[in-house]
């Protein structure tokens, strides 16, 4: 991912990732794919603030689908994905992670992962929080949502958000081992296992669409929410300086 300064996924660059997906899935040559980052110290910096905030209901709506889009389509690709994590990767950079087979992350304490949401005054939607709960159980998910955690590496390991923590060096290399050992699998009853385990968590949102949609821009247009949200994009900026 180079979407730089801080890979955050805007309508523009989750559009490039699935374009970038669909050339892969059709080109039958390829068979996984491992997603990484191009900007230091960060794999994404989740959803951008800057889609949810100020904008009419019809951008929100237009943004909300493409998140949407991008969840269902690497959750259930049949290629095998894998995430090397090579940098801090809060809420939507952390769904991104959890939409892959495997999860490779850097041992970096700056590099913490999660779906920090509440923090933000913001509540991840059910999809987000069922792609949690599939990955790390219930009680788990419970507790890391409504606190939003970000975890360090070695609790993310502990916790199960991540499935491998490896010396920052190694990431890239640990996941072409990884993506190896998953390719040495006959592929047909790799990708059919995927689907049956992953198929209903995917059919609640693609039953539950558009009424998603709606719920975000209900949820997004409140007055209360823009303002914690434009509050939080001005503690980012003030950081500097
Ligand atoms: C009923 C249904 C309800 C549904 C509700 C909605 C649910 C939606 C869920 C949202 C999920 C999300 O993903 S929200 C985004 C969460 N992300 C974060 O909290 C991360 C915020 N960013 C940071 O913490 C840091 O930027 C960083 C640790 C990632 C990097 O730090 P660093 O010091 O290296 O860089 P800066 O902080 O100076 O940032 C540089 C530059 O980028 C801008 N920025 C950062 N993050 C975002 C972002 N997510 N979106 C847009 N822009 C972002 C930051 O403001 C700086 O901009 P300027 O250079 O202009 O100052």
């Amino acid at each position: 991912m180079r979407n730089p300064p801080v890979n955050s996924l805007s309508l523009e660059f989750l559009t490039e990732l699935l374009i970038s997906l669909e050339k892969l899935e059709n080109d039958k040559t390829f068979h996984g794919i491992i997603i990484t980052s191009d900007c230091p110290g960060i794999f994404s910096a989740g959803l951008d603030l800057t889609e949810m905030c100020g904008r009419d209901p019809e951008h929100y709506a237009e943004y909300w689908k493409a998140v949407q889009e991008m969840w269902l389509r690497f959750y259930l690709s049949n290629l095998v994905v894998i995430a090397a994590i090579n940098g801090v990767s809060p809420a939507g950079g952390c769904l991104l992670s959890l939409t892959c087979d495997y999860r490779v992350l850097a041992n970096n304490p700056k590099y913490a992962i999660g779906l920090n949401e509440t923090l933000l005054g913001i509540v991840a939607p059910f999809w987000f929080k069922d792609t949690l709960v599939n990955t790390i159980g219930h009680r788990s998910a419970e507790r890391a949502l409504q606190l939003g955690l970000l975890f360090p590496p070695a609790e993310a390991l502990r916790v199960g958000v991540v499935d491998q923590v490896v010396p920052e060096d190694q990431v890239q290399s640990t996941a072409r081992l990884v993506m190896a050992q998953w390719l040495d699998i006959p592929d047909h009853a790799r990708q059919l296992t995927k689907t049956l385990m992953r198929k209903p968590t995917a059919d609640r949102l693609l039953t539950e669409r558009d009424a998603d949609i709606q719920n975000f821009v209900r949820f997004i247009c409140k007055d209360s929410i823009q303002k914690s949200l434009h509050a939080y994009l001005e503690k980012l900026k003030q950081k500097k300086g």
